[in-house]
């Protein structure tokens, strides 16, 4: 092994992970759950936190990036980006966030670059790919409460909530040796009502609700939980699975784009 290539499958990916934005105190604030970061660390990887950008940005931060992490968040993509008005004007919003990661998600999977999404990030990437999402799931008949009980303790509120059916034949199904269901946490209100042109349904709650898709055209790994794998995701052999595949996908591409001959 030369001291190149040697030096190139030692050094870690890095992972892009878009902040959310808020006020802290009279600060406007670009903010990032320790949690995510946590887990771009258990993959392998070197997590990125980027404050808000430009949508003409987006390439050439991808150009820094072996891989993509999409956080959830308190906010909600914004209606109007599926062609609807607000519904319920007290939930919080994030235009800045909106503005470049629906830039980002379509270019990060034209350029290969491996791409993990949870929660908010599942639902900005259906819009950001052409589909729409329910403004409140809750509201809906025959459809359970998908939120989390906001006044309980954490260890609660990102607890176990239901099960989710996985969809035979399909990504996660590999991922996870043939499991045909898992138990999963649920702390969101929003969720898919039409999914993507071209996207693959993973996984569905019992009341049908898509609660994973991927896109099959796309040439690197590519998932979209509508859970939170990374809440305690050492402690938990799903989430364990998921972020260890995440991040070889980002060293692959790493090594690859480092080695281009190996
Ligand atoms: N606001 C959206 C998305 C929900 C979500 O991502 N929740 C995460 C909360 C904080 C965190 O754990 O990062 C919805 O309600 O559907």
């Amino acid at each position: 092994m030369t001291a190149q290539t040697s030096s190139s499958s030692r050094s870690r990916p890095v992972v892009l992970v878009p902040a959310c934005n808020k006020m802290v105190g009279p600060y406007p604030s670009h903010v990032v759950g320790k949690k995510y970061v946590d887990a771009v660390r258990l993959a392998g990887a070197l997590p990125l936190v980027v404050p808000s950008a430009d949508a003409q940005e987006v390439d050439e931060l991808l150009t820094l990036a072996d891989g993509v992490l999409l956080t959830g968040s308190p906010s909600n993509v914004d209606p109007r980006h599926f062609g609807e008005s607000v519904l319920d004007e007290t939930l919080p919003l994030d235009p800045e966030r909106d503005a470049w990661t629906l830039a980002l998600i379509p270019a990060a999977l034209l350029r290969g670059v491996p791409l993990f999404a949870i929660c908010r990030g599942l639902q900005e990437a259906n819009v950001a790919l052409g589909g729409s999402l329910h403004q409140a799931v809750h509201e809906l008949a025959d459809m359970r409460d998908h939120r989390e009980p906001e006044q309980a303790e954490l260890e609660v509120q990102y607890g176990p909530a239901h099960r989710v059916q996985v969809q035979p034949g399909g990504l996660l199904a590999s991922l996870l040796g043939g499991a045909t269901e898992i138990e999963v946490n649920s702390l969101h209100g929003q969720g898919v009502k039409q999914l993507g042109p071209g996207l693959h349904v993973e996984a569905l709650a019992p009341d049908g609700l898509i609660e994973a898709f991927s896109n099959p055209q796309a040439s690197a790994f590519n998932l979209f939980v509508q859970w939170h794998p990374e809440w305690q995701a050492e402690h938990n052999p799903v989430s364990l699975k998921l972020f260890k595949a995440f991040g070889a996908a980002c060293q692959a591409y790493r090594d690859r784009r480092r080695d281009p001959l190996t």
